[in-house]
């Protein structure tokens, strides 16, 4: 397909110069010829250049739908339906559902393996647990370039570039991954704990000047700027207090998102002329957040230069590699955004869902309540040998992340052919699959929409992690996995220890998709301070 797409290019540009240069030709050298029937010419080459692309279109759709025809999948209605796959009743459906609750009911309906249009490209999404092993472990696919370059340059203004998460190519991922891991080794986690312990406190503190029994705390937004907090100090060593202030590494990451999360949902603003000014703006908001990820990595080579002394952390582990390879400064911009799109708004949404499910399941609050009182008591210093302690804090984040993962789904291109279930995959295939989706299955976990920690604490040896991949699997899965259910451990210990909840009575009890999956109103709470 994409040889046919190159000699296509190649015919019509052709064509155009070719039959342009005839005209202008004519216009020259036949004195007969009207100024303005050289307009009528180019008109013409237009018509058959619209003519040329439709007939090529529908020829690849027609050839692409051939190719798929085996994989069963949602129908698509009619000539519309030819043309624009199944987007008609995807709009119909997002209205009332996120797109990961879709694709479930796609599965119940279609198997466990099928496909679906969008344009002119199909899509095949699985949860096979055996092609997930395949994919992921064994063959190890790339990532398909789909969502990817959109999160790497959005608006066609450099984001997160070519880092770590954005990287298409697995070898330069490698190169990369394997310098980055020491900064979450368990010696590193174990270093990071004081930042952990002292940007909970903050937040506490803040929240217990809140607590005062009546008023509603959003407590996304509160969680949004702990985790901000946390990745800046212990991986950059920026001492920022979002959790009280407004600053500018707030706004620009805040807003970022923002805008990338308008792109994903809506790929055509950018092609808007009502949105230019907007587009604009955001343009200048990516130059700035990365000024202000340059301006941190300058400082810490200086640093490192004056030989003055710097934690070993993730910054200073990047700098001081960057130099024995082939990675430059924008490289390392791209890594400093990645981590904050990354590891932020994924830990808080984690958080305020957890809060949201251990609101509506007081048992399993209460449960929680008693490890964490024999475990911590009125100690105000979490340390790192506590944390093995806290078993069913940890089943309780876990039971979140698997009714609630946080990713809606992750994709792979396959690059040699594979089977899943009896359809053999074209090669070249984008592949998607959802730890969200698989974790609402049935046959996978019974009862799954019930909230069960239980299902962890006593059972984990037994959950098939090819069922249950929050943070992904494979040479590409979370490097921040350990960091987040550390930090998610501390903030919600320290939470049940000082505080009694209770949901807000308008708070909703869906989620809501952006780039990461979020509790619809933010989880709502109201909190008084405990005083049993
Ligand atoms: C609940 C919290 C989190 C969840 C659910 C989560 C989930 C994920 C998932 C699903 C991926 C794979 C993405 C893909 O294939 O496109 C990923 C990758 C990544 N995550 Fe996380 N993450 C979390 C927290 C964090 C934190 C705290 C950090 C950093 C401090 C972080 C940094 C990264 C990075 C850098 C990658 C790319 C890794 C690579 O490709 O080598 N994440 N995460």
């Amino acid at each position: 397909m994409f040889e046919l797409k190159i000699s296509f290019g190649t015919f019509l540009s052709l064509f155009s110069v070719i039959y342009l240069s005839y005209t202008i030709h004519l216009y020259f050298y036949s004195p007969k010829l009207e100024y303005k029937s050289i307009f009528s010419e180019i008109l013409k080459l237009s018509i058959c250049a619209g003519f040329i692309i439709f007939v090529y279109k529908t020829c690849q759709i027609y050839l692409l739908r051939q190719r798929y025809r085996h994989i069963p999948g949602p129908k698509t209605n009619g000539l519309l339906g030819f043309y624009l796959g199944n987007i008609p009743e995807l709009k119909e459906l997002v209205k009332h559902k996120m797109v990961p609750d879709i694709l479930a009911d796609w599965v119940k309906e279609y198997g466990p393996c099928f496909k679906y249009q969008i344009l002119d490209k199909i899509s095949v999404f699985t949860i096979s647990p055996e092609a997930i092993k395949e994919m992921y472990i064994e063959k190890n696919f790339p990532k398909h370039p789909d969502i990817y370059a959109v999160l790497g340059f959005p608006y066609g203004s450099r984001y997160m570039g070519t880092s770590l998460v954005t990287s298409l190519n697995n070898e330069r991922h490698r190169h990369r991954r394997h310098i980055m891991n020491p900064a979450f080794s368990r010696q590193a986690l174990n270093g990071f704990m004081d930042e952990f312990n002292a940007k909970s406190d903050i937040l506490m503190d803040k929240l217990r000047n809140l607590a005062d029994g009546k008023t509603t705390i959003k407590m996304l937004d509160e969680l949004n700027n702990l985790t901000l907090d946390v990745i800046a100090a212990a991986c950059f060593g920026m001492q920022n207090d979002s959790i009280t202030k407004e600053n500018n590494l707030k706004k620009y990451v805040f807003e970022s998102l923002r805008g990338l999360n308008r792109l994903l949902f809506n790929p055509t603003i950018k092609y808007n002329p009502f949105e230019w000014n907007y587009i604009q703006r955001y343009k200048k908001l990516l130059n700035d957040l990365r000024n202000l990820g340059r301006a941190q990595i300058h400082s810490r080579i200086k640093a490192l230069e004056d030989d003055n002394y710097v934690k070993d952390d993730l910054i200073t582990l990047m700098v001081k590699n960057s130099k024995t390879s082939s990675i430059d400064i924008e490289d390392l911009v791209d890594d400093f955004l990645t981590f904050f799109v990354a590891g932020q708004e994924t830990t808080s949404n984690m958080l305020a869902f957890a809060i949201l499910e251990l609101g509506q399941n007081i048992p399993v609050l209460n449960k929680l309540k008693e490890e964490v009182d024999s475990t911590i008591g009125s100690k105000n210093h979490i340390d790192y040998d506590d944390l093995s302690k806290l078993k069913y804090l940890e089943s309780v984040i876990k039971e979140t992340l698997r009714k609630w993962s946080i990713t809606p789904l992750i994709n792979r291109q396959s690059t040699v052919p594979i089977k899943i279930y009896d359809y053999e995959i074209p090669v070249g295939s984008e592949i998607q699959v959802s730890s969200y989706v698989s974790g609402r299955m049935e046959e996978f976990f019974p009862d799954c929409k019930k909230f069960e920690p239980e299902r962890f604490y006593s059972n984990e040896g037994k959950i098939n992690k090819y069922t249950y991949f929050p943070f992904s699997l494979g040479p590409r899965n979370c490097i921040g996995q350990n960091f987040s259910i550390i930090e998610g451990k501390i903030c919600l210990a320290k939470f049940i220890q000082n505080f009694n909840f209770k949901l807000d009575p308008n708070q909703s009890f869906e989620g809501v998709q952006h780039a990461t999956i979020n509790p619809a109103s933010g989880t709502l709470a109201v909190l008084e301070i405990r005083s049993d």
